[in-house]
C-alpha cells in the first residue's frame, strides 16, 4: 500500500497536553475474553468497557466466521456474544485473511478445541517484533491430550482435541497469551491441571476473574503457579474490562514529553509496575486520586535520562519500551534501553533518527543520546507501539510529522487523535478518500 491509500496520523508539535483523558479498556484483556466467551454453550456474554480498536473488530469477525453471533454496540462500548451455535467442526478454522492480522487470534483455539473438537490455524498475526513462537501453547495443548500436527507445505497447524483431560503443564518463560490459552484449554478439561511459571500481568488476572464468574475453578492467579479443576460447562456472564495500562502509560509519557498536566480516568499506578518508578526518576510526577491518575511534568525542569530493561510484569513492559525510547530523546544525557522480551523491537530507532534523534542500536540494546530537538518528518509505524511512540515524537517536534500506516496505531489505541486533540494536541487522523 502506498502512503496515499492508507490511514495516517498527522501531528504538529509544540503544544503541551492539558486536561482529562479517558483511558480505554485493555486490548490485551478483551481479546482473551472474546475467546473465553466462546466457551459458553448457552446464553449471551456481555463485555463492557470494550476499546473500539481494529483488533477487536478482527476478533469479532473471527468469532462470526466460526459461527458465533456478535453485536458491537460502539456507543455503549459493549459487546454481546452468543456462542450457542458453535457446533459445526467444518467451521473450526482460523483463516489467514483475518487471523494473520492480529496476535489475539491464537486465543480462539481453546474454544475451537472444546466446542468443535478440533482447530485448524492457517495463520496468526500480531506486531512484527522479531521471532514470536507459539510452541508453549501447542506443547501445552498436547500435554492435555490434543494431537497437534504441522502441515509444513501450507504452513497450517492442525489440532485434534476430542478428549482433553487435566495435566501438568509449564511455560519456559511466563508467556502472557500462553498463560491465558493454557488456562482456557484446562477449564473444561476433566480433572486437575497445574500450570507452572505463568504470567502475572493484570490482564491475566482479569481474564481469570471473568472465567471464574463463568463457573471455572482456577486458583493461584498472581502467584506464578495456577491450578485448574475442570468443570462440565461454563455460563455466559457480564464483565467490565479493566483499563489499558499501556494506553495509560503512553498518555502519561506524552504528558511528560510535552511538559503537560493531565488526569487519566481509569488509569492505575499499580498497573504500571516498574514503568512508574522509571518515569518518576525521569522527573514525572504522579498522584493517584481514586480511579483518576494525575500526571504532571514541570516544563522548567529537564527530563533526566534513564536505564530500562523490559521484562514480564511487574517489570518494565515491553509495550512501553517504544514510547520510553521516544521520551528519552528529550532527556539530558544518555539513556540505556535493553529489550529483553523481543529480538526485533527497535525499528523505531531509525524513524526517530529521521526526526533528529541520536539513537544507536546494538542487537537488543540501544543508547539514546539526549537531548535532541526533534523535527517533523514522514515516518513509518512498523508496529503498533512504534506508531504511538512516533505520535509522541510528533507532539514535541518542530513542524509536521506524518505517521503511516495508521492501521497499526488503530489496532490498539481507540480514538487516539480525538482523545489527544481534547487535551490540546494538534493531531489529525486522515482516512483515505
Ligand atoms: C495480545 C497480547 O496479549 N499481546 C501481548 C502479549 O503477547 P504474547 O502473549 O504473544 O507475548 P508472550 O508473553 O507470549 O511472548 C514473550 C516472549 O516469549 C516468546 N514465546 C512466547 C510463546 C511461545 O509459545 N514461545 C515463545 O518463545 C516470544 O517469542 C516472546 O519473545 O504479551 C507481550 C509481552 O508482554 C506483549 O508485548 C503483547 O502486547
Ligand atoms: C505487541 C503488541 O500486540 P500483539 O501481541 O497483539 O502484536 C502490543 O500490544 O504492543
Amino acid at each position: 500500500m502506498s502512503m496515499g491509500q492508507e490511514v495516517r496520523y498527522r501531528v504538529r508539535g509544540g503544544r503541551p497536553l492539558n486536561g482529562t483523558a479517558f483511558i480505554q479498556g485493555a486490548k490485551n484483556a478483551v481479546l482473551p475474553m472474546i475467546g473465553a466467551a466462546l466457551l459458553a454453550a448457552k446464553g449471551r456474554t456481555v463485555l463492557r468497557n470494550v476499546p473500539i480498536i481494529e483488533d477487536v473488530r478482527r476478533a469479532l469477525e473471527l468469532a462470526e466466521h466460526i459461527g458465533a453471533k456478535v453485536e458491537f454496540h460502539e456507543a455503549e462500548r459493549t459487546i454481546v456474544i452468543d456462542a450457542s451455535q458453535l457446533n459445526d467442526p467444518e467451521r473450526a478454522v482460523l483463516p489467514a485473511d483475518i487471523a494473520a492480522r492480529f496476535r489475539g487470534s491464537v486465543l480462539f483455539v481453546p474454544a475451537l478445541m472444546h466446542r468443535m473438537g478440533r482447530a485448524r490455524i492457517e495463520g496468526v498475526g500480531g506486531c512484527n517484533l522479531g521471532s514470536r513462537n507459539l510452541d508453549f501453547h501447542y506443547r501445552g495443548f498436547a500435554r492435555l491430550g490434543a494431537e497437534v500436527s504441522e502441515d509444513n507445505e501450507r504452513n497450517h497447524i492442525n489440532v485434534e482435541a476430542g478428549n482433553l483431560k487435566g495435566g501438568h503443564l509449564y511455560l519456559d518463560t511466563p508467556s502472557h497469551t500462553g498463560t491465558e490459552n493454557l488456562i482456557m484449554a484446562a477449564v473444561l478439561a476433566p480433572g486437575t491441571t497445574v500450570i507452572e511459571h505463568v504470567a502475572l500481568e493484570p490482564e491475566v488476572l482479569d481474564v481469570i476473574e471473568f472465567l471464574t464468574r463463568m463457573g471455572a475453578r482456577i486458583k493461584g492467579g498472581g502467584t506464578g503457579i495456577i491450578t485448574v479443576e475442570g468443570v462440565e460447562e461454563l455460563t455466559a456472564v457480564e464483565h467490565t474490562i479493566m483499563s489499558d495500562r499501556i494506553d495509560a502509560g503512553v498518555f502519561a509519557m506524552m504528558a511528560a514529553a510535552t511538559g503537560g498536566d493531565v488526569s487519566l480516568v481509569g488509569a492505575h499506578l499499580t498497573h504500571l509496575g516498574v514503568a512508574r518508578w522509571k518515569l518518576e526518576q525521569m522527573g514525572v510526577q504522579f498522584a493517584q486520586q481514586g480511579a483518576v491518575l494525575h500526571v504532571h511534568r514541570d516544563p522548567a525542569m529537564a527530563l533526566r535520562p534513564i536505564n530500562a530493561v523490559t521484562s514480564p510484569y511487574p517489570g518494565f513492559a515491553t509495550d512501553l519500551q517504544s514510547p520510553l525510547m521516544a521520551l528519552a530523546t528529550l532527556a539530558e544525557g544518555e539513556s540505556y534501553i535493553h529489550e529483553a522480551i523481543y529480538d526485533g523491537r527497535f525499528a523505531l530507532a531509525d524513524e526517530l533518527n529521521k526526526m533528529g534523534a541520536k539513537i544507536e542500536v546494538d542487537g537488543t540494546r540501544a543508547i539514546v543520546h539526549g537531548p535532541n530537538a526533534l523535527h517533523g518528518a514522514e515516518v513509518v509505524a512498523h508496529d503498533l507501539r512504534t506508531g504511538a511512540a512516533l505520535v509522541l515524537g510528533g507532539l514535541v517536534a518542530e513542524g509536521e510529522t506524518v505517521i503511516a500506516p495508521g492501521y497499526l496505531v488503530d489496532r490498539g489505541h481507540a480514538q487516539f487523535a480525538t482523545r489527544l486533540a481534547a487535551l490540546g494536541a494538534d493531531v489529525i487522523r486522515e482516512e483515505p478518500v
